[in-house]
Formats: structure tokens, C-alpha cells, sequence
């Protein structure tokens, strides 16, 4: 997959190679040995990793991996990545109910972010795509652009997707920026 050309021709209004973060949280690089139910049978954080790249390289835009079990990291990674970065995926995991300052800094880059998880945190335990521990706040939703969740690795693809598609437009997230 080394070509810039889009893999899926037609479904993009533009070639720009928009880049955009994939941030991980905490436990996120534990997952090949996390809840079975939640996160899939065979999902391991490399392979996410690889998952989010191959669609990055599918959609013709760059992908930027950070994975971390450190809020202060991956406040360091927001900060310094801000202006060279379209948009960003963030799966907030460990920080989803306890972070004040990782979608601070997220918001204050400008760029759109979208949430992501593999459970519909929303859920009770006792349905099909729930967390095991029960439903979830997120302190992260207010500020977000948009939510994919509940649907495992797949709710990366459908953010990746849906973010570039956005961005490609001039009338939403790609409108040019007043200075
Ligand atoms: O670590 C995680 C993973 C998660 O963000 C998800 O991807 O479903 C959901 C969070 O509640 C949890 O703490």
C-alpha cells in the first residue's frame, strides 16, 4: 500500500492528504487481553494500529498512530501535533469518564475530533454491545464534532471515513479558515 491514490475511487470529492491522528488511550495497549465481548476475539492494539493505517492508506490520507497509558503524553502529543493535523480519532478508554484536560487540549487545536469506542458506552451491561461495568459519561462528548461506537474496531473505520468525507467538503469541516 505504498501509492497515494485513493484504493476506493469515486467516493471522495478531493485528493487532498489530509492527516489525521488516531489517539488511543489507556489500556487501549492491553486490549489483546481485555473483555472478549467488548473489544472482539482477535483484536490486539498493533493490530489496530495496522487496521486504522490500511484505511488511512484505502481513503488517500495520512494516519498518525498515538497510543499512550499517560494523560500527560498524550496532552504532549495534542500539543505539539495541533497545527500540522487535519482532524483527529481519539478513543479516550482509561480517560473516558475522568479527563478534564485531554478534550481541553483537544479543543483547543480547533480541528475536529471524533470520539470513538468499541462498546456503545451509552449501554447497560446486559445488552449485546454495552460496557461489562455499565454505561458510561464521557467527558469528552461535548466537545466533539461526532461519535462512532459500538461497533468494535469497525467504529475507527466509520470515523476515518466520515471525518475525511467531511473534510473534503468546503461547505463543512473544509471550508477555508478565516484568519
Ligand atoms: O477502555 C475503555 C474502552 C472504551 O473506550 C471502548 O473503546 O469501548 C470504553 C471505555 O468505557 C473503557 O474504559
Amino acid at each position: 500500500m505504498s501509492t497515494n491514490a485513493p484504493e476506493l475511487p469515486g467516493l471522495r470529492s478531493s485528493d487532498r492528504r489530509h492527516v489525521i491522528a488516531v489517539i488511543d488511550g489507556p489500556n487501549v495497549s492491553n486490549l489483546a487481553r481485555r473483555n472478549k465481548r467488548m473489544y472482539g476475539p482477535q483484536v490486539s492494539a498493533e493490530g489496530l494500529g495496522e487496521f486504522v493505517q490500511e484505511w488511512g492508506a484505502r481513503l488517500g490520507v495520512e494516519v498518525e498512530r498515538f497510543m499512550s497509558n499517560h494523560e500527560g503524553e498524550i496532552l504532549e502529543f495534542i500539543h505539539e501535533s495541533g497545527e500540522r493535523v487535519d482532524g483527529y480519532l481519539v478513543n479516550p478508554a482509561g480517560l473516558t469518564t475522568t479527563s478534564d484536560m485531554v478534550p481541553f487540549a483537544l479543543y483547543d487545536t480547533g480541528k475536529p475530533v471524533i470520539e470513538v469506542h468499541f462498546a456503545n458506552i451509552k449501554a447497560s451491561a446486559s445488552t449485546a454491545r454495552g460496557p461489562v461495568y455499565g454505561p458510561r459519561e464521557s467527558t469528552f462528548t461535548p466537545y466533539v464534532a461526532g461519535q462512532f461506537m459500538g461497533m468494535r474496531e469497525y467504529s475507527y473505520a466509520g470515523a476515518l471515513l466520515s471525518l475525511v468525507l467531511a473534510l473534503d467538503d468546503t461547505t463543512f469541516l473544509g471550508a477555508p479558515t478565516e484568519e
